[in-house]
């Protein structure tokens, strides 16, 4: 036991179940002091982009809240973490510093450098995994190396043994004498200034107790179907875990105990098709964090290194990527896509595919511009999950599509959004079409044009589909000087 306090460093764990470094906190004893630093430099070229900063208010202020349920606080600060700590250290009197692990590379050289100068300053610095299943640094292939294939590297995962997650006591956490000076969170100014977040209030509910809601609903409502609906982007199909998993609301190992305890009854684990799908998605998350450790230039470069000299088109003024981010394309379910995005902060990961695809294949704009527009605007904005969805979709990646298959958006759209639910929600300008013009409105005739009241209201394609589709095979071509299959898909 001891006396001295110990400040527990918040930073993506922002949950106080499951959480590691909490739990070591508690059992060494001393009063535990919950410190957030808002360290914009310390995360390298990719601070929090609009989104992520609004999800991050108020996460932070749900964890408050449920620090003071246990007669505990959040301390707030902001600037460098290394020196805020040490501030820290000096006017509480902690001996001890803990927090969980991060796996972006501008914070893993941060941390280490934090780890040194407290140990050399004679501090008990200890760090946790709460955020993985399986840690990257623990995961290697029978050569040794980085799996860069998903099947291989989950069924290697799903061999090895998986901590339970971390069970929290009942009651106060200690609290110290006095309590170090501290921000408001609204100073930390996370919020926007100009009003544009008014979709996010009605989406989304940030924070622990809103994670735990989430999966709760998913797995009463969702789970058992998910295989089959987890593509239709018209209904709640998926979990929408995502931003809760990014800030640390929730663990993968509270998930899968969650899909565990459905078991109980008949023995079988998962306990059906859905579930199974369910959790190997939660494995593309694992699987996400190991390439982004073992390869640390990818948010910016391509894993494969021919990808280097694609020859990307020329965007005269921006136009084509401008029309792309504002969902006026003239291909209603990438145009739903990006409004769904811009007025949620999230999109479906089917509608993700299609908009990357389209971005990359059909306006063949490069695949990092996509990456940082999505990073400002995605409420779930991940340097490792992003990082993959880009780089697998551009084709470029690990385990990626390979760069000929190219979503057809017309064809996407009928197959997935059938019913046209999810279009006419977000392009309403179109919404009176019938089902059969609905994902081609160009194709229209003029009569029910007219009676469906498009008018000028939303613009023809920006680019032919087929034209396109040349256009992007010859470009892959001359990068690969072979032959390649076609094919749409
Ligand atoms: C171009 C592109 C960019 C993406 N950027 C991000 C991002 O920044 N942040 C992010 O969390 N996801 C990203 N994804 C992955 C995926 O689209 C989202 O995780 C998913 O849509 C989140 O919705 P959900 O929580 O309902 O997922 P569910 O279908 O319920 O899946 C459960 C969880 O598994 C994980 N997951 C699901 N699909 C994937 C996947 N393909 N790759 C990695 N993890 C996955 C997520 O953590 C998700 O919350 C991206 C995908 C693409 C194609």
């Amino acid at each position: 036991m001891n006396a001295s306090p110990v400040i527990l460093w918040f930073r993506q764990d922002l949950r106080l179940q499951d959480n590691a470094a909490l739990h070591a906190a508690l059992a060494r004893g001393g009063p535990v002091i919950p410190v957030y630093i808002w360290d914009e430099a310390g995360e390298g070229d990719w601070t929090a982009g609009g989104a992520t900063k609004w999800w991050l208010h108020h996460s932070l202020v749900a964890l408050d809240a449920s620090l003071q349920t246990r007669g505990s606080r959040l301390i707030v600060a902001s600037g460098d973490s290394g020196e805020v700590l040490s501030d820290l250290i000096t006017e509480t009197g902690a001996e001890a510093v803990y927090w969980n692990r991060r796996y972006e590379p501008a914070v893993i050289a941060r941390d280490k450098i934090i780890k040194a100068d407290l140990i050399a300053a004679k501090i008990e610095a200890k760090s946790f995994n709460s955020a993985l299943l399986f840690e990257p640094h623990t995961i290697q292939n029978k050569q040794g190396k980085p799996f860069q294939v998903f099947t291989p590297y989950w069924r290697h995962c799903l061999t090895l043994p998986m901590a339970p997650a971390v069970v929290i006591r009942k009651g106060d956490f200690p609290a110290p004498a006095e309590w170090p000076a501290s921000l408001e969170i609204s100073k930390l100014k996370l919020l926007p200034t100009i009003k544009w977040d008014g979709g996010f209030y009605e989406a989304w509910t940030p924070g622990e107790t809103g994670a735990q809601a989430q999966l709760k609903r998913f797995i009463a409502k969702a789970m058992e179907a998910y295989s089959d609906q987890r593509n239709t982007p018209g209904i709640e199909g998926t979990s929408r875990l995502s931003p809760h998993f990014h800030f640390g609301e929730i663990g993968p190992r509270q998930v899968w105990a969650a899909v565990q305890a459905l078991s109980k009854d008949s023995g079988v684990f998962p306990p059906n098709k859905g579930s199974q799908t369910f959790l190997s998605e939660v494995g593309w998350r694992e699987f996400a964090h190991h390439l982004l450790f073992h390869f640390p230039q990818t948010p910016t470069e391509p894993l494969r290194e021919d990808f280097k000299k694609f020859p990307w088109a020329k965007d005269k003024d921006g136009a084509l990527l401008r029309a792309w981010q504002r969902g006026q394309t003239g291909y209603p379910i990438v145009d739903a896509g990006m409004r769904e995005l811009w007025h949620t902060g999230w999109m479906h990961n089917r509608v993700r595919m299609v908009v990357a695809s389209f971005l990359v294949k059909h306006l063949r704009l490069p695949w990092q511009h996509g990456a940082e527009w999505f990073w400002d605007t995605l409420v779930d904005a991940d340097l490792a999950q992003n990082t993959l969805g880009w780089q697998w979709s551009a084709g470029c990646g690990a385990d990626a599509a390979p760069y000929f298959r190219i979503f057809a958006p017309v064809t996407q759209g009928e197959r997935f959004d059938g019913s046209g639910e999810y279009v006419r929600q977000w392009v309403p300008e179109i919404a009176k079409l019938p089902d059969k013009f609905l994902h081609a409105p160009w194709t229209a005739p003029e009569n029910v044009r007219e009676y469906a009241k498009i008018g000028g209201n939303y613009p023809d394609p920006v680019v032919d589909h087929a034209q396109a589709r040349e256009a992007a095979l010859a470009a892959f071509k001359s990068l690969r000087g072979d032959s390649i299959v076609e094919r749409d898909a």
